[in-house]
């Protein structure tokens, strides 16, 4: 069974038809790349993957399940993450805590018990403290857990984001612009990163990205969308070779 399966994905706004028919279809343990010019609607189908926005047609299923127009807290309980194109942490948070917030889904304890400080909140702590420093050094943050996330550079808040989505324990993992504004070091790195994660973790991810380097070099399959329809889909050399998707880049 398919971890990701879309099917005549689609929504209006207004006059606008924003993605149209979209089908798609990503396996467990793939690493898939949505691409497309700016406005194409790659971000808008994220936004429909996670809930953000409820499809106007079509069919979405997680891991055989149907996530179709649930809601985004719905869709990550059912085990989809996701990073943003604009960062967003909790600035004002150590580098620690925000990826304890992602992992205070799988740690529970009573409210009373977190107020008096009781065994049970003082183990559930020490455990995420211990599985949150794990996670950490798999993007080599372990050393910068206290800072606050707002004074990392911004190569390492991106990976902290991802970090952060992976505590959740997702199925699938989506990434918005993971590489946007990195330098072609931290790009390096970062497809490192994704593919350990890949690897290591037994992760499905999705990503969009503009940056051709990072998706020719790590990315197995593409969905190429171009004014919100499918120009074309398959393997990842064969997609980047086809006419018509660089036509659609070069605008020849
Ligand atoms: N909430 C909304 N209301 C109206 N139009 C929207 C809304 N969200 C997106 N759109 C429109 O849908 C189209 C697709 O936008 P989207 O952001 O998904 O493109 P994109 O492929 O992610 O582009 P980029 O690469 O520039 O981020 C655009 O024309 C955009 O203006």
């Amino acid at each position: 069974m398919a971890m990701l399966e879309v099917k005549n994905l689609g929504i209006s706004f207004g006059g606008l038809r924003a993605v149209d028919g979209l089908d798609m279809t990503i396996e467990k343990g793939e690493l898939y790349g949505l691409i497309g010019p700016n406005g194409a609607g790659k971000t808008t189908a994220f936004n429909m993957l996670t809930g953000v926005y409820k499809p106007t047609d079509g069919v979405i299923k997680l891991d055989g399940e149907d996530i179709t127009g649930k809601s985004t807290i719905e869709i990550n309980k059912a085990g989809i993450a996701r990073t943003f194109q604009n960062i967003r942490l909790f600035s004002e948070l150590s580098v620690l805590d925000n990826v304890k917030v992602g992992l205070h889904n799988h740690y529970k304890y009573s409210t009373i018990a977190g107020i008096l400080r009781l065994p049970a909140y003082r183990k559930a702590e020490k455990e995420m403290d211990a599985k949150a420093m794990e996670l950490l050094k798999v993007f080599n943050l372990q050393d910068e857990w206290d800072y606050k996330a707002s004074n990392l550079p911004y190569g390492k808040q991106r990976k902290l984001e991802i970090a952060r989505a992976l505590a959740t324990e997702p199925k699938l993992l989506l990434l918005d612009e993971p590489a946007a504004g990195m330098n072609p070091n931290e790009t390096g790195e970062l497809m490192d990163t994704i593919q350990f994660v890949c690897k290591n973790f037994d992760m499905t991810v999705l990503l969009i990205e503009h940056d051709m380097k990072l998706v020719s070099g790590i990315c197995q399959k593409l969905t190429v969308l171009n004014f919100g329809q499918v120009l074309a889909q398959g393997k990842t050399s064969d997609v980047l070779n086809d006419p018509k998707v660089i036509k659609a880049y070069l605008g020849e």
